[in-house]
């Protein structure tokens, strides 16, 4: 078992990663100054598998739990799915104590952690991340939102869960364009932080795919490790924080024009992140090999290079609505090396332009 605290003063908290971690979280209920009256959130593919499981353990550390299952996929990631969840916990009769628990991969995280953000002005709020994505990113760090149709995250907080519970041994039935989702995620923390451990993605390729135990604990540690030691130190995007945003204003972009169906989160971010690249080679601040470099990591994980079915007018139009544009600029993370990157707001229209033409089907 490893644990990686995310440093935050009164709001800190621990992640903690494993194999069956039901007796942690018990014990970590039990110390707790819990309501007895519980929500444990979930969806229509976790829950069939895992939501009996993780509901009796919750029982047995004392919780009387209702099961709220939501349909899987992003489209649930929207205000009406949260006001059915809030319209839940009013029915339930939750307090103020009442924790929520959100068991399945990045939407139901999200979703959940907006929904305890915002019943009763907060509610304690517990993340039980069972996706690969999930596990390396979204569960940990605050950022809690629902979708706009005119947009992603758009509307949200920040709102830190009181704990993470990551158990490997759930995600054995995580299908295959799932794992490679989370790669996204993975290979940009590489890029963004540390150059040793995009070599150890690119070294152990197949090991991480497969999620063997060693691979896959050492993954997802560093992967949080990286995670929170950038949160712990801006964790409401002053500054710092911006560089875990490498790849998204082209992702989210992506994403909107494609309905949020055709592209997982993490697949968006894979295109993005070589669309920033790009963006950094024609700002002379990389090499050709550099961005080669990321492209050949992104391909070998099964992750897609371009996207179909978007077009460069309605994507740049998309990008001003990105939360790093300020006063009409674009604040763009670009790579300056493996392992580095910088923010930069005078990028011409036209590299843009280019960079995301480059990344389009034709
Ligand atoms: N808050 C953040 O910091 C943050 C960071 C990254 C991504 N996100 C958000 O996370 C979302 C994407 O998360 P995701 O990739 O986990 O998508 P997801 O929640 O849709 O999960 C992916 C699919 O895997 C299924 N699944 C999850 N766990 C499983 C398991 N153990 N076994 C079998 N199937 C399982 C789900 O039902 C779903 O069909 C996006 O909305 C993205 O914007 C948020
Ligand atoms: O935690 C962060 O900060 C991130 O930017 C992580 C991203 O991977 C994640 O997709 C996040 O939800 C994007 O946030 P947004 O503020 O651009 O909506
Ligand atoms: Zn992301």
């Amino acid at each position: 078992m490893r644990k990686v605290k995310v440093d935050l003063g009164e709001k800190s908290y621990h992640i903690v990663i494993g194999s069956g971690l039901g007796e942690e979280l018990q014990r970590f209920i039990a110390a707790a100054d819990f309501s007895r009256k519980a929500l444990l959130v979930t969806d229509s593919n976790v829950g069939p598998l895992y939501g009996q499981q993780i509901k009796s353990l919750l029982q047995e550390a004392g919780l009387c739990v209702e099961l709220a299952e939501i349909p899987a996929g992003e489209r649930s990631k929207c205000l009406a799915v949260a006001e059915s969840l809030y319209t839940k916990a009013i029915e339930l009769g939750l307090d103020r104590r009442s924790p929520i628990f959100a068991l399945g991969g990045g939407v139901v995280g999200d979703l959940t952690g907006f929904v305890a953000a915002t019943y009763m002005r907060g509610v304690p709020f517990i993340q039980l991340p069972t996706s690969l994505l999930a596990q390396v990113d979204s569960s940990v760090g605050g950022k809690v939102a629902v979708n706009h149709a005119l947009g992603k995250n758009l509307i949200g907080s920040f709102y830190q869960p009181k704990a993470v519970f990551m158990d490997l041994s759930l995600m054995r039935t995580l299908p295959k364009r799932e794992i490679a989702t989370g790669m996204g995620e993975i290979i940009k923390y590489g890029v963004i932080y540390d150059p040793d451990f995009f070599s150890f993605l690119e070294q152990n390729r197949q090991a991480v795919l497969n999620l063997e135990p060693d691979a896959a604990t050492h993954m997802i540690a560093r992967s949080c490790e990286i995670k929170a030691d950038v949160v712990s130190q801006d964790e409401q995007e002053a500054g710092l924080r911006r560089i875990l945003n490498f790849g998204h204003t082209m992702a989210h972009a992506i994403e909107r024009e494609t309905g949020y169906v055709r592209y997982n989160h993490g697949e968006a971010v894979a295109i993005g992140m070589i669309g920033a690249a790009d963006i950094s080679c024609r700002m002379g601040l990389i090499s050709e090999s550099v961005k080669q470099r990321l492209i050949d990591l992104v391909e070998r994980m099964h992750l897609p290079l371009l996207a179909d079915g978007c077009d460069v007018d309605a994507m740049y139009h998309d990008i001003f609505h990105d939360k790093k544009t300020v006063g009409g600029k674009v604040n763009w993370v670009l790579m300056t090396g493996i392992g580095s990157v910088i923010c930069r707001d005078d990028v011409p229209e036209d590299v843009v332009r280019q960079a995301m033409a480059a990344r389009i089907s034709q």
